[in-house]
């Protein structure tokens, strides 16, 4: 029976302020990055000095501190600018303007991210609602000179962030234009600076050799914490969210185990897993976190994670992973590729009904399947029965997937989940 009147309400309350745990929370204070924060510092050095900016490339796995740093910093330089700017006179002081897009923003649907769309989103950040342009019907070209005329009305130095840069995909047109623009004459009141970010190595191997030398003038590596920095970032976090009664040291090391061993020495998935232990914790009415919330809480993260690789996947893959479920759900698995391939048509034609798509062959399927198990979605069985009785392969789910986890994927994309018959499939 619980205390307060409300269904809303727990009993006990472990956070203390939940904002400190949220996603897009800028630390007070960056830990275990000296090195980052002092080659950053360089970069952004001449700008508060007045002098053209720099560019930098970014990178290193995710959630170990790219976007927080750069976060921080912008704070900070934009701070001390104003602090500079208050004893200067006016025609002294630096204007800084810092522009920053998410590239991953601008994805929709079949559609990659673009230098186009990229400069239509820079477009749209410098004009007041009404006057936006949309994302087709211009020629790039416009779309770039309207994007220099709108930026050089700005005033001294710009810093263009680009947030999940690898986004923008093979048309880098962007990537190697923008620093230089100019340069090459694009601008003449202002000078641009642009911070680019990827968690993604090959990305940042294919960028062409112009890119190269523009965008990553210096390069910042972030390498991923180890088990002690998971440790010391996530007991900052949890000084500032959590009442002290509510965890003790040796959660904070189990949560950074967790983190290191798990998602490769991501802070951001040592802080969800701290949040949802908590979350866990206060729904059971405890009155301190404990090893049992903790595991639970980082089988549904793991649960959360693999619906979402799931749903990322293209269409026929999920296709054949629909298949399978029917077939895992009548117990019809581990099952051939040629009854694999007939659920998977049965799939194919129940989503496409006008006939707009045909299941792709055998070896085409086969392609595909072949992904699904270097991902680690489908296993492989060898068959073996002899000389006499003949060598094929069987596929079943991975332990990682079901046939709800598949349902659940489904959903997330706003698909229907459609019966598919089963029966004379292994024919
Ligand atoms: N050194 C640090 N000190 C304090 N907090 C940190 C530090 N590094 C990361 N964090 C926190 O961890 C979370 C993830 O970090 P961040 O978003 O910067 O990762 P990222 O490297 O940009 O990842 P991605 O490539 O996925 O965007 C954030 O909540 C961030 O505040």
């Amino acid at each position: 029976m619980k205390n307060s009147d409300s269904i809303f309400a727990d009993d006990v309350e472990l956070i203390k302020d939940a904002e400190v745990l949220e996603e897009d929370y800028t630390p007070d204070k960056i830990l275990c990055r000296d090195d980052a924060l002092a080659d950053f510092t360089d970069v952004l050095k001449p700008i508060y000095k007045g002098r053209p900016p720099q560019n930098a490339f970014l990178y290193g796995d995710t959630g170990v501190g790219k976007t927080a740093v750069t976060k921080y910093l912008r704070n900070k330089l934009v701070d001390d600018l104003e602090r500079k700017n208050s004893n200067l006179p006016t025609d002294e002081q630096v204007t800084l303007n810092v522009i920053w897009i998410n590239c991953e923003n601008f994805t929709t649907g079949e559609h990659k991210t673009s230098s186009y769309q990229v400069a239509v989103g820079i477009v749209n950040r410098l004009r007041e609602q009404g006057n936006r342009i949309t994302g087709t019907g211009y020629a790039p070209q416009d779309v770039y000179d309207i994007m220099y005329s709108e930026l050089d009305d700005l005033d001294g130095t710009i810093l263009v962030v680009l947030d999940e840069v690898d986004k923008i995909g093979d048309d880098d047109t962007l990537l190697y234009e923008l620093p230089r623009s100019r340069d090459m004459g694009y601008l003449e009141e202002v000078r641009v600076g642009v911070i680019g970010i990827s968690n993604d190595y090959t990305f940042r191997k294919n960028l062409s050799p112009k890119v190269k030398d523009s965008l990553c003038e210096t390069e910042i590596k972030f390498a991923p914490y180890d088990a002690t920095e998971l440790t010391q970032i996530l007991s900052r976090r949890a000084e500032l969210a959590l009442y002290d009664s509510a965890y003790t040291k040796g959660i904070i090391d189990l949560v950074s185990s967790l983190a290191y061993k798990e998602a490769s020495g991501s802070a951001r998935r040592a802080i969800r897993l701290l949040r949802g232990s908590a979350e866990i914790a206060e729904g059971e009415g405890a009155e301190q976190i404990d090893e049992t919330h903790v595991r639970e809480a980082d089988k549904k993260i793991e649960y959360g994670n693999i619906v979402e690789s799931i749903a990322d996947q293209d269409d026929e893959k999920l296709y054949i992973l629909k298949g399978i479920s029917h077939l895992d759900l009548v117990n019809k698995t581990p099952a051939r590729t040629r009854t694999i391939h007939e659920a998977y048509s049965r799939v194919v034609r129940a989503y496409n009904e006008d006939g707009s798509k045909d299941p792709l062959t055998q070896r085409g399927m086969f392609n595909h399947l072949s992904k699904l198990v270097m991902f680690g979605f489908v296993n492989t069985i060898d068959r073996n029965k002899g000389a006499s009785g003949g060598q094929w392969n069987e596929h079943e789910f991975s332990d990682d997937v079901d046939p709800g986890k598949v349902k659940e994927a489904y959903e997330g994309r706003g698909l229907d989940w459609k019966q598919i018959e089963t029966r004379g499939v292994d024919r």
